[in-house]
């Protein structure tokens, strides 16, 4: 399988060169040449699987310079029980993302039903551990093939920062450089990433917003002799093997939510830089009975905005709002630009022209172009939530389910009951566990949420990170006085 860059002037690569680069030399994203198809054979097979090898099944459709044998130990090796065993009480660890049933639905395909489907049970709490338990353990694999090494530039508003180091925290081959925006996490989150003490982790907290950090990341990519000599690479979903990682929850939760292929599923996806939900899209691409892709944004709505008017404007630093959902406060959101380069008929040149318009502070307005129509066609729907919101739906789902939300879940519940419907199950994705944003349910529900076990004290750690404004140039020499001592 070769792969694509959505600016249409990288030369084609294999997974595992793309693995290692990140980001495309044209400044673009990569992308598989086509999606695989599944058949209906296919899904019915896979429906019975454990999730490691449900998850081999898949990434073996899209990597194939890995020898199979090898890469389904890998999945083995990640997809455990003891790995996502943070589960809820009552959830069942060994399906690793099991969905809990709010409301049940009519009969087995859960009809008008609503599900969370529990992405959060990892080491960090998040989504992210879904996709990057599997990234360190592909970084290792391949860099042992090599011997080669790699220093990981990312950008996080909170999640992917502490899933990456808890992921990639003790391999000899691997240093992180992690930028976060300077107090703009929960303390919790603050916490999971500046306490670690590992010698091959390093935190920069820069005084911005979290879009500010992701421009540093692709400018310092788009250097591309430094990027050659500092051998950097990407974690966050810039990297398609986050992405492709983030495929296989989609059929495990329709899996989960239903007993026959002919049988549809709604879900709704907590939204920020795109990510996720991207996975979503390529699901249904392949062919998974998804009905409509849900987008729930904050306060920050330039995703919602889009999917509501066909107008892209990406906003400043000073327009984003400093939320309760920390981790979507993004207002560039990059996966974004893989969905338009499906949508346009994947033509880099189209891409590339209406990135143009966007880097250069602009906008672009789809109504212009011949491809507003075809939105429609991929299945979004999206939806917006304030604060507000966030605290009276993680009060109601208390209340009426017993069941503790986080707050970037609860944006999802509040969209998704926009466009729930009698005839097919609602699955929102659980994007974090609760404990992570203590302040927040505090003021929700007047008490703390539940801690799984071993995050007693965390915040109390002694704590490294080093602050720094936001400058690419600062960032740059940080990265060679570590690596070069
Ligand atoms: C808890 C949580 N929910 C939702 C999101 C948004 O996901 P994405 O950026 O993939 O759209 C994030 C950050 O990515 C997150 O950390
Ligand atoms: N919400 C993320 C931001 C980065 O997103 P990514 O999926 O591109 O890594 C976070 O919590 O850090």
């Amino acid at each position: 399988m070769r792969y694509l860059s959505t600016r249409g002037q990288a030369p084609a690569q294999q997974f595992c060169d793309i693995l290692l680069g990140g980001l495309a030399p044209d400044g673009g994203l990569y992308l598989p040449e086509s999606y695989p198809r599944v058949t209906d054979a296919e899904l019915t097979a896979w429906r019975a699987l454990p999730y490691a090898e449900l998850a081999f099944e898949i990434l073996s459709r899209f990597i194939d310079d890995i020898p199979a044998e090898d890469l389904r130990a890998i999945c083995r090796k990640t997809y455990t029980a003891q790995v996502y065993g943070n589960v809820r009480e009552g959830s069942d660890a060994t399906r690793i993302t099991p969905v809990t049933w709010l409301e049940a639905g009519e009969g087995a395909n859960h009809r008008g039903g609503l599900g969370l489907l529990e992405l959060s049970n990892g080491p960090t709490l998040a989504f992210k551990d879904m996709a990057m338990q599997l990234l360190g353990n592909l970084f290792e694999y391949v860099l042992e093939q090599r011997g080669e090494q790699i220093n990981i530039l990312g950008a996080t508003s909170g999640d992917t920062g502490s899933a990456a180091e808890y992921a990639m925290r003790g391999k000899h081959n691997v240093r992180v450089f992690m930028l976060s925006p300077n107090g703009r996490m929960s303390a919790f989150q603050r916490a999971q990433m500046y306490s670690l003490q590992d010698e091959n982790i390093f935190n920069i907290a820069v005084e911005g917003m979290f879009d500010d950090a992701q421009d540093i990341v692709k400018a310092v990519s788009n250097d591309h002799a430094f990027k050659k000599q500092y051998k950097i690479g990407a974690v966050n979903s810039i990297n398609w093997a986050r992405v492709v990682a983030q495929v296989v929850y989609y059929f495990a939760g329709y899996f989960g939510a239903t007993e026959r292929n002919d049988q549809v599923v709604d879900m709704a996806v907590p939204s920020g830089n795109f990510g996720n939900i991207c996975a979503g899209h390529i699901a249904r691409t392949m062919g998974l009975p998804i009905r409509k892709l849900v987008c729930a944004t904050n306060e920050n709505d330039v995703l919602d905005e889009f999917f509501r008017t066909g107008v892209y404007r990406p906003r400043t630093s000073a327009e984003t709002h400093v939320t309760s959902s920390p981790s979507m406060d993004i207002s560039k959101a990059s996966n974004f630009e893989r969905f338009i380069f499906d949508l346009v008929g994947r033509n880099g040149d189209t891409v590339r022209a209406l990135w143009q318009q966007v880097e250069s502070g602009g906008a672009f307005d789809l109504n212009e172009t011949p491809f507003a129509d075809k939105v429609a066609e991929f299945g979004f729907v999206s939806g917006s939530s304030s604060h507000a919101d966030r605290l009276a739906t993680i009060r109601a789902t208390r209340d009426a389910y017993g069941v503790v939300v986080d707050t970037h879940t609860a944006d999802g519940l509040k969209v998704a009951a926009q466009y729930r419907e009698a005839d097919a199950p609602m699955l929102v994705l659980e994007t974090a566990q609760a404990a992570k944003f203590e302040e927040t349910l505090r003021e929700a529900l007047g008490e703390a949420p539940p801690r799984p076990a071993g995050f007693d004290h965390l915040e109390a750690l002694a704590q490294r990170v080093e602050v720094m404004p936001v400058d690419v140039n600062r960032v740059k020499a940080f990265i060679r006085a570590h690596v070069d001592a």
